[in-house]
């Protein structure tokens, strides 16, 4: 079976006002950009696939995730990941306590040297028992993608995750979140206000529409 995460027949509503009309697949390994205008539903669409829509909006649609229908799972048991534009690391743990803090439960020394080894991966040897405080920006970022990454999500979701980034750090780490995606074949969602972001994740692009023209196009 391949990785898939599955918009079906999605209908988004805030009060009579339809914000959302979607259906759409993604593959392990690609990843969907959804660009379009402030207010237009971006954020709604990410909250409807995580489970925390609020109650004010009416929706209709199913999430399928690996071929199984997760829309009636909570929020936990969805396993879907996302990453944020602030890589909201807790101040008071440190580097390996902020991604063991995700991981699933097991064996301590295995679960370290696990650490330890995406730390290497991603050059961050070293830091291990450092304090987020202590950090340069790209550094929280990558911490904050492995935590993401050893929590073992079955999909992500990528919330203008670059758009805090200076340039140069801007492109490096999309190179990484892209690769790491590809890597672990895992279906991806990007929301972004950024077309290079757009063009560098290689895949389908959909910008939503203003409230009032009801379809994406
Ligand atoms: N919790 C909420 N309760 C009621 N209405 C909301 C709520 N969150 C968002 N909305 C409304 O739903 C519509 C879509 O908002 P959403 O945040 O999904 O847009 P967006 O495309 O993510 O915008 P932005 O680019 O500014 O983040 C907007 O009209 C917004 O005011």
């Amino acid at each position: 079976m391949s990785a898939s995460l599955c918009i079906k027949n999605l209908q988004l509503f805030r009060d009579s006002e339809q914000l959302l009309n979607l259906n759409e697949k993604v593959n392990g390994g690609e990843i969907l950009t959804i660009m379009g205008p402030s207010g237009s539903g971006k954020s709604s669409l990410l909250n409807w696939l995580t489970g925390t829509l609020a109650s004010r909006f009416n929706v209709q649609g199913e999430v399928w995730l690996n071929d199984k229908n997760v829309s009636h799972l909570p929020t936990h048991l969805r396993h879907i990941g996302v990453l944020y534009q602030d890589a909201l690391l807790f101040s008071h743990l440190t580097v390996a306590g902020n991604i063991a803090f995700a991981m699933p439960q097991g064996n301590k020394q295995q679960r370290l040297d696990k650490i330890e080894h995406a730390l290497e991966q991603v050059g961050l040897v070293g830091l291990t028992h450092r304090h987020p405080d202590h950090l340069s920006g790209g550094q929280q970022a990558r911490v904050a993608l492995l935590r993401l990454l050893l929590s073992e999500p079955k999909a992500i979701l990528l919330d203008e995750p670059f758009s805090k980034l200076d340039t140069q750090l801007r492109v490096d780490i999309r190179k990484l979140v892209f690769e790491q995606i590809r890597h672990h074949q895992l279906p991806a969602i990007m929301v972004t206000h950024d077309h290079s972001d757009a063009q560098a994740a290689n895949g389908k692009v959909i910008t939503l529409s203003t409230p009032g023209d009801l379809y994406a196009r």
